[in-house]
């Protein structure tokens, strides 16, 4: 039987490495728009934008015609960050094949409609199957080889388990799931309370207070991920949990890293002009925030995230004031 003809979309960091396991298990091409990333793939087998020198399989190529890479695809990868998914996926609408089905690999919100991107793409391309692969996953780690694991949610139980075929290796784990909308709301919310950690880590807070921030973020996550339809023991699984410790406490982790640099006094412009990579949470947390009135879950920690971020407070101000809330009943309360 013939393989399938993978296309990735997106030549970052998690695009590429994703591309990289694809290309051993069926022909695998990825989509980037920028020419020396392309050269870089097909000539040396990396992405040294990204990536720095790790390899990358030499199966993989690359192109930057999004066309060509549309209208060949039997399965279609999403790795592009949040805002500009819409504007790509309109583009590749009218190459696409019926009902290839597509597996978004991304952790965002899309603002002004708040949809998760799952729902942008059965915006643009109503009709095909779409699911979502998420989970505790620093590209550079998997691209490097070390062993992890993911969650390849769809809403058909068989297609999640033809498509975690094409997706896996021996060092990386995909399990399968039919909650898409637990597994992707997870994956937006955890960068904001990465966002969060990173600003008790840039203050020197300590351990006890990584923990305490990491588990009531989980908390505030699962209980808007429940409320959008989320099942509750995905948020205790690879794409809630998992995903949660690893973002927050990765020296790896970009959300994490806009929050230290937060704490450490940087502006957010100054951040992002380090950074030159996507940090999701920055464009997720107004979002979330307007999501979390919508549902009606209390959320002081996203809350106090987006104060810094878009309202001017400062992170030593949300911290005093998160611990000046009184604690409730651990598991019942709404306030952190
Ligand atoms: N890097 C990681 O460890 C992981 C990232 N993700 C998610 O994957 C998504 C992609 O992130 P990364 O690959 O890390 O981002 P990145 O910052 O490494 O790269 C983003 C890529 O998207 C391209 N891009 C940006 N705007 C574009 C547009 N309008 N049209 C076409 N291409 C565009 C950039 O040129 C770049 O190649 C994000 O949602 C992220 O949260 C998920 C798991 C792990
Ligand atoms: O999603 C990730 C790890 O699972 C990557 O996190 P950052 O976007 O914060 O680097």
């Amino acid at each position: 039987m013939r393989r399938p003809n993978v296309t990735v979309l997106g030549g970052g960091s998690w695009g590429s490495a994703i591309a990289s396991i694809a290309a051993r298990n069926a022909p695998t091409l990825l989509w980037a728009r920028d020419e020396a990333t392309v050269a870089d793939i097909n000539e040396r087998h990396v992405n040294s934008r990204y990536l720095d020198d790790l390899p990358l399989n030499p199966a993989l190529r690359a192109t930057n015609d999004l066309e060509h890479a549309i209208a060949t695809a039997d399965v279609l990868v999403l790795g592009v960050p949040s805002q500009a998914c819409r504007g790509v996926l309109t583009e590749a609408a009218e190459h696409l094949r019926p009902w290839v089905p597509i597996v978004s690999l991304v952790k965002g919100l899309e603002q002004g409609s708040r949809l998760r991107i799952t729902e942008v793409v059965r915006e643009t391309l109503p009709g095909h199957p779409v699911g979502v692969l998420n989970g505790p996953n620093i590209a550079r780690e998997i691209a490097a080889g070390y062993a992890a694991a993911a969650t390849l949610a769809m809403p058909d139980q068989q297609q999640a388990e033809s498509l975690q075929n094409l997706l896996r290796s021996t060092m990386f784990r995909v399990y399968t799931s039919t909650d898409v909308v637990g597994v992707e709301v997870a994956g937006a919310l955890k960068n904001i309370f990465a966002i969060a950690t990173g600003f008790g880590d840039g203050l020197e807070a300590g351990d006890n207070t990584r923990a305490m921030v990491i588990t009531r973020s989980l908390r505030e996550l699962s209980r808007l991920g429940v409320a959008m339809g989320g099942h509750e023991q995905t948020f205790s699984g690879l794409a809630g949990m998992g995903d949660l410790i690893a973002t927050c406490t990765s020296p790896h982790s970009r959300n994490r890293r806009v929050g230290i640099r937060l704490a450490q006094g940087k502006t957010l412009p100054e951040i992002e002009a380090e950074l030159k990579q996507v940090a999701e949470g920055v464009k997720s947390a107004p979002v979330v925030m307007e999501l979390s009135r919508e549902h009606g879950v209390e959320m002081p920690i996203a809350r106090e995230v987006d104060a810094v971020l878009n309202h001017g407070q400062t992170a030593v101000r949300a911290y005093r004031g998160l611990l000046r809330e009184a604690p409730e009943h651990e598991f019942h309360g709404d306030a952190w």
